[in-house]
């Protein structure tokens, strides 16, 4: 990839695509073609050809998704087959059409079984039933990997997917319901912390930054004890508890998402479609690549860590009626490892940024 290689980042202000743009630029790439979601509708075939016809952008990364945790991905699950399949559809189709030298397809690991052998090798994907919570996002994923797959078979094309195991960093989502785990507990112990310490300017400017269904930093105290109690910050006499969704149990990996954005960079600029695709002995040929740290801890190891990091004193309440789903996901990458590529931020040193990027925001 030249200095001035024609670069469209397809979701660049979320989590990732906004890691991969602060990368490049950082590096000196500055020829990036670039809209916002209202700017361009992904899921508009006719806007999408007109735009690649217009713009011939030369390498894609595709960070643009429907994303979310698990409530997400369980209660809006014709909005999450739907638009990824629409946005994945079109973006691949164009770039393979208006001739782009190389595209980078951002999938997710919750594309392997529910009960798949630990740690997960890219070749487990298709073996085996998948988790019904996130069934939806997670087929679009799959249907993602053999667009691109197929068109590199039939027509030529370089286009390389990804696998990231669960990620977190700046211009994360910290929306209670729609949230990832990681995002959602550092807001929560935040809160609380606020809360137990009776820091109603902590609470209040939370809540201006992110009202919470309309309620903002102006309500009243008891309002904002009532929507706070509601997404799991509640407060009883003089203790604050905070709500963990599920039993706790559940396995996680967590990657930082501008080792994510490194992954992703390094990948396009230094490796093809052959480096990844292995003409299998077995039936299924893969050719996605694991992203990962190859490390996990349970969900309440998780809570305690960023209690500890955020200060809050009071206890974790487990809600059963909120879902576990997968218990164990963990990526095998010694083939990311083997293409030459290895994570950088370890999570203890992660949370810590985190906190202070939320805090700094
Ligand atoms: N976050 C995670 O833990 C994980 C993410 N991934 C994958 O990584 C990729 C990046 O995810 P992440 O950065 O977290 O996601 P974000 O939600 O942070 O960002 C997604 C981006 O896509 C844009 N977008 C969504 N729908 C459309 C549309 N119809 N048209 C145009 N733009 C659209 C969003 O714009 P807007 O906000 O304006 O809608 C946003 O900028 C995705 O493919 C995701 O599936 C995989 C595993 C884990
Ligand atoms: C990236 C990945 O993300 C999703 O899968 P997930 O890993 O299950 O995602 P999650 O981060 O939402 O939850 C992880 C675990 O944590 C528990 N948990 C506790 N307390 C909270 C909590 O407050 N919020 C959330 N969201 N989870 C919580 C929760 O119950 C679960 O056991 C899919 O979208 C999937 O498609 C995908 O790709």
């Amino acid at each position: 990839m030249d200095k001035d290689a024609k670069i469209y980042i397809a979701g660049h202000r979320g989590l990732v695509g906004s890691a991969i743009l602060k990368k490049l630029k950082a590096e000196g790439f500055s020829n990036f073609v670039l809209r916002t979601h209202a700017e361009l509708d992904l899921t508009d075939a006719n806007a999408v050809a007109a735009f690649f016809a217009e713009e011939k952008p030369e390498y894609v990364f595709l960070a643009a998704a429907k994303v979310g945790g698990i409530v997400a991905n369980n209660t809006y699950r014709a909005d999450f087959i739907y638009a990824n399949l629409m946005i994945q559809n079109n973006v691949v189709h164009q770039s393979y059409v208006n001739n782009v030298k190389k595209l980078l397809f951002l999938g997710s690991t919750c594309i392997y079984p529910k009960a798949c052998p630990q740690p997960m090798k890219e070749d487990y994907l298709l073996t085996d039933t998948l988790e019904y919570t996130n069934e939806p996002y997670a087929i679009a994923k799959i249907a993602g990997i053999k667009l691109c797959e197929s068109y590199n078979l039939q027509y030529g094309t370089n286009f390389i997917s990804v696998m990231p195991t669960n990620l977190y960093g700046p211009n994360d989502n910290f929306d209670l319901e729609k949230s990832h785990v990681l995002p959602a507990l550092i807001r929560k112990m935040h809160l609380g912390r606020a809360l137990e310490a009776q820091d109603w300017t902590t609470v209040r400017k939370d809540l201006n930054e992110r009202p919470i269904e309309g309620v903002d930093g102006k309500a009243s105290e008891s309002e904002i004890y009532s929507i706070l109690e509601k997404y799991g910050v509640k407060k009883t006499d003089d203790k604050v508890s905070v709500e963990i969704w599920g039993s706790g149990k559940p396995m996680r990996e967590f990657l930082w998402s501008e080792d994510m954005a490194d992954a992703c960079i390094f990948i396009m600029k230094s490796r093809n479609f052959e480096d990844t695709y292995a003409p299998a002995e077995k039936e299924i040929r893969n050719t996605h690549i694991n992203i990962g740290t190859g490390k996990d801890l349970s969900i309440r190891e998780l809570a305690e860590s960023i209690k500890a990091m955020v200060g809050f004193e009071g206890p974790l309440k487990f809600n059963a009626d909120k879902p576990d789903g997968t218990m164990k996901k963990l990526t095998d990458v010694s083939k990311l490892h083997g293409l030459g590529w290895k994570h950088q931020i370890d999570l203890e040193e992660g949370i810590k940024k985190m906190y202070d990027w939320y805090r700094s925001a």
